[in-house]
C-alpha cells in the first residue's frame, strides 16, 4: 500500500480530509493481511471482546451452565457476531464524522479502504449469522435481546442520540450493558435479578468509562459538531458527571457481594472501586491543561480494566465459594 500522506489545503487545515481513499486506490492497494485487519476494526474486535466476556460470566453465574454448553457456545458466538455488526452498522452511518477525529481518522471506511456497499454487505452477513446461531443453539429471548442490543446501539445511539443529546451515552450504554443477561437468558431461558443487577452495573459504569475519554478527544468532537457533554456543559460539569458515575458504579458494584454473600467479589468490587472513585476525584481536582488531558486518558484506560476485573472477580467468587447457583 502507499504511504499515507495527509495533506494540508485551505479547506481542510489538518489534512484530515485527504486521508480518504478512492474507488481507484481501494483497487491498487487490496492486500488480504490488511483488508481482514480493516474487517477486525469495522466489527468493532477489542469492544465486542469485552461485551462477549460479560456474556460469558452471565451464563456463569446462571444455574447449570455446564449442562447447557451449547446454549452456551450458541450464546456467545451470536453475541459476538451481533456486537461486531453493530460495530459495523455504526461505522457504515459514520465515515464523515469518523474523518473529522483523529482516534478514528484511519478507520476503513474513513480512508475508504472499504466501501459503504461492502460494509453493508459484511454487516448483513454477520447479522444472519448471529440470527442462525441464536435462533438454533439458544431461545426466542435471548434472540430478541441481542437484536435490541444491535439496533439499540448501530441504530438508535448512533443515527438518533449521539447527534443530538449529549446525554446519548447514557441512553446508547443501555444496548452495551446488555450482554450479562443475555447470557443468562441463554441458559435459563429467563430473565432474574441477579443478571438484571449486572446490567445495571455496565449501564452506570459506561459514563465514568466514555467520558474522561471525551475530555480528551473534546476539541475534534466540537469541530465534528457531535455534543458530547464537555463540548455542551464544559469540562467542569463533565468530571463532576464522571465522578457522580464512578460513585454510582461503585455502589452498585457492591449489590452482587450481598446478593451472593460472595465476599471475595466484594473485597475486590470495594477496593478496585475505591480506586476509580479516588481517580474521578484527582481528574476533577486538576487544573485544565495538558496533565489533566493525560490523566482524562488513564481513568478512560483503568475503566476497562476495571469492569474486566470485577466480571472475573465475579467467576473467582463463584468458583472458590461455589455460592448456590450452580
Ligand atoms: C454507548 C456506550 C459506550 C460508548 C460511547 C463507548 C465509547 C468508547 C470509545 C469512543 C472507545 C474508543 C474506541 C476506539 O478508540 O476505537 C471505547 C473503547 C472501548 N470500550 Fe467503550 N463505549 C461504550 C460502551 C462500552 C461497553 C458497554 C463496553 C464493554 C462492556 C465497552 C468496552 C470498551 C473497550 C474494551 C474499549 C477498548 C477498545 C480498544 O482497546 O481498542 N464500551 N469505548
Ligand atoms: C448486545 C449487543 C449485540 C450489543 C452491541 C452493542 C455495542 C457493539 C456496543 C459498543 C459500544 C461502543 C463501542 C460505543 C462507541 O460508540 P461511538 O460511536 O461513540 O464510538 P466511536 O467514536 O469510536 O465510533
Amino acid at each position: 500500500m502507499k504511504s499515507h500522506v495527509i495533506t494540508a489545503t485551505p479547506s481542510d487545515p489538518d489534512g484530515l480530509l485527504s486521508a480518504a481513499g478512492t474507488e481507484a486506490a481501494r483497487h491498487q492497494n487490496f492486500r488480504p493481511g490488511l483488508f481482514l485487519h480493516d474487517l477486525w476494526v469495522l466489527a468493532k474486535a477489542r469492544v465486542v471482546s469485552l461485551l462477549v466476556f460479560t456474556a460469558a460470566v452471565g451464563e456463569i453465574l446462571a444455574p447449570n451452565a455446564l449442562i447447557h454448553w451449547q446454549s452456551a457456545l450458541a450464546g456467545l458466538f451470536g453475541i459476538a457476531l451481533a456486537g461486531g455488526a453493530g460495530g459495523v452498522l455504526n461505522q457504515i452511518v459514520e465515515p464523515d464524522l469518523d474523518q473529522h477525529m483523529r482516534r478514528t481518522l484511519h478507520r476503513p471506511l474513513a480512508e475508504g479502504r472499504i466501501s459503504r456497499r461492502g460494509a453493508i454487505v459484511y454487516a448483513v452477513l454477520l447479522m444472519t449469522a448471529a440470527i442462525a446461531i441464536l435462533a438454533w443453539g439458544t431461545n426466542p429471548l435471548t434472540l430478541i435481546l441481542t437484536l435490541a442490543g444491535t439496533v439499540g446501539y448501530g441504530v438508535v445511539y448512533t443515527l438518533y442520540l449521539k447527534p443530538s443529546t449529549p446525554w446519548n451515552i447514557v441512553w446508547g450504554g443501555l444496548a452495551g450493558a446488555l450482554p450479562p443477561l443475555i447470557g443468562w437468558t441463554a441458559i435459563t431461558g429467563s430473565i432474574a435479578a441477579l443478571p438484571v443487577v449486572l446490567v445495571l452495573l455496565v449501564f452506570v459504569w459506561t459514563p465514568a468509562h466514555f467520558w474522561p475519554l471525551a475530555i480528551n478527544c473534546r476539541r475534534d468532537y466540537a469541530k465534528a459538531c457531535i455534543p458530547m457533554l464537555p463540548c455542551t456543559h464544559g469540562i467542569d460539569r463533565t468530571r463532576k458527571e464522571v465522578l457522580n458515575y464512578a460513585i454510582l458504579t461503585w455502589v452498585v458494584s457492591m449489590i452482587p457481594a450481598f446478593l451472593t454473600g460472595d465476599w471475595i467479589y466484594g473485597g475486590i468490587a470495594w477496593l478496585s472501586g475505591a480506586w476509580f472513585v479516588g481517580m474521578a476525584l484527582r481528574l476533577k481536582a486538576l487544573p485544565e491543561g495538558q496533565e489533566m488531558d493525560q490523566y482524562a486518558r488513564s481513568m478512560f484506560a483503568y475503566s476497562i480494566s476495571y469492569l474486566f476485573l470485577l466480571y472475573t472477580a465475579l467467576i473467582l467468587g463463584k468458583l472458590v465459594m461455589g455460592y448456590g447457583f450452580f
